[in-house]
């Protein structure tokens, strides 16, 4: 038997189909409102003292961070692009006056120098630090799982309360008939039928098994995990829930190679955009489409996987050379012939100092 939520889908889904015609409802509460909402009061049932220990540092970082950026994309869009970002973290400067440009269907892998910022600017991205739309749903996967009495299957259908936020976000969709707003919505349908009650169970644990998960730990509480996999079921989360936007920090720290290599088959079928940071190679290159380089405080974007941008940033950097190689020959000469003919040559000298000068800054 269908759920009564189910058969408001379709007769939405109809409504939408004959032209986005259905009743427009009060403004609900945004996704990462309710998300945050659901994770509060799951905070106050299930957090152990650790967990409400991270979250008061996660709420320190969010103070020392400053964030200001402008959106040029489309607040209905499918894309995101926030120009003139800064970010500075404890007064540092992580990224200054750059691009964040996310696009519906990549998968981004986010690489840069230890400490460069990388987890800083995720933390900004998932906490809408900058002025991504508010309906934007996102999920950041940084840290395991809380050690609580849920099980490891329970953790994960739990997660499944989201599917209200979609249910909400649905109605206020179908209520607008541009065609950003239409596109939308289809995709949220399609994520409610992925996430169909019936099937909730058999997913969570099909996500779980390939996660490493026997049926038997299935059933184990999550206190009775060690952190390593509660990170995987921190994974498994953001696997089922399929948002949107999904950040991952390090997903591969605490996988063997066999969770590696299904979570990695997995996400680079991810058709929603995907941000990730990781540290290995392989993984990048068999789930990234595009690459972001942090780089002195900049984000550059490179087409391909991680062999790819090795490629092309040596393509780059060997122009460079080549460049300055030619640049430095022409001084030379320059001055060789201010110094052959001396006073005649004002002009060339002006030159050569104004060239030397473009090569030390
Ligand atoms: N509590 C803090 N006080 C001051 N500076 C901090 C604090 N926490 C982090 N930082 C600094 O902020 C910068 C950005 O840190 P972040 O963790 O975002 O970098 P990262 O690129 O993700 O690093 P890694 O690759 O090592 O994980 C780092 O240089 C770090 O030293």
């Amino acid at each position: 038997m269908p759920s009564d939520a189910k058969k408001a889908r379709e007769a939405a889904k109809k409504a939408a189909a004959k032209g986005g015609k259905g009743k427009k409802k009060e403004v609900t509460p945004s996704m990462s409102e309710n998300a945050s909402v659901v994770s509060l009061s799951a905070l106050d049932e299930e957090l152990d003292q650790a967990a409400a220990t991270l979250a008061k540092i996660e709420l320190e970082n969010a103070a020392a961070r400053s964030v200001a950026g402008a959106l040029t994309s489309d607040p209905k869009g499918l894309d995101h692009r926030v120009e003139s970002l800064t970010i500075t973290f404890h007064g540092r400067e992580i990224v200054v006056d750059t691009k964040l440009e996310l696009n519906r269907g990549r998968r981004y892998g986010l690489i840069g120098l230890n400490g460069s910022g990388k987890s800083t600017v995720l933390q900004a991205i998932y906490n809408k630090e900058m002025p991504i739309p508010e309906n934007v749903d996102m999920y950041l996967v940084s840290r395991e799982m809380p050690a609580s009495e849920m099980t490891a299957l329970q953790a994960v259908v739990d997660v499944d309360s989201v599917r209200k936020d979609l249910e909400h976000l649905a109605e206020q969709l179908a209520g607008q008939p541009d065609e950003e707003s239409q596109e939308k919505l289809m995709d949220v349908y399609e994520r409610l039928d992925e996430m169909d009650a019936e099937l909730a169970e058999k997913k969570a644990a099909e996500i779980l098994h390939g996660l490493g998960f026997t049926k038997t730990m299935q059933m184990k509480k999550c206190k009775d995990f060690s952190g390593g996999w509660r990170m995987r079921i921190a994974l498994a989360r953001a696997l089922y829930l399929k948002p949107s936007v999904l950040l991952l920090d390090e997903p591969t720290n605490h996988l063997d190679l066999e969770a590696c290599v299904w979570l990695e088959e997995e996400l680079s079928q991810y058709k929603r955009t995907l941000l990730v940071v990781s540290h290995s190679q392989d993984f990048m290159n068999g789930v990234c489409t595009n690459i972001i380089h942090l780089f002195q405080k900049q984000l550059v974007y490179y087409g391909g996987n991680y062999d790819q941008f090795v490629k092309t940033r040596l393509e780059l950097l060997e122009n460079q050379q080549k460049r300055y190689n030619w640049e430095q020959s022409q001084l030379q000469h320059m001055k060789d012939y201010v110094a052959r003919f001396g006073h005649g040559s004002a002009k060339l000298a002006r030159q050569a100092q104004s060239k030397e000068k473009q090569w030390l800054r």
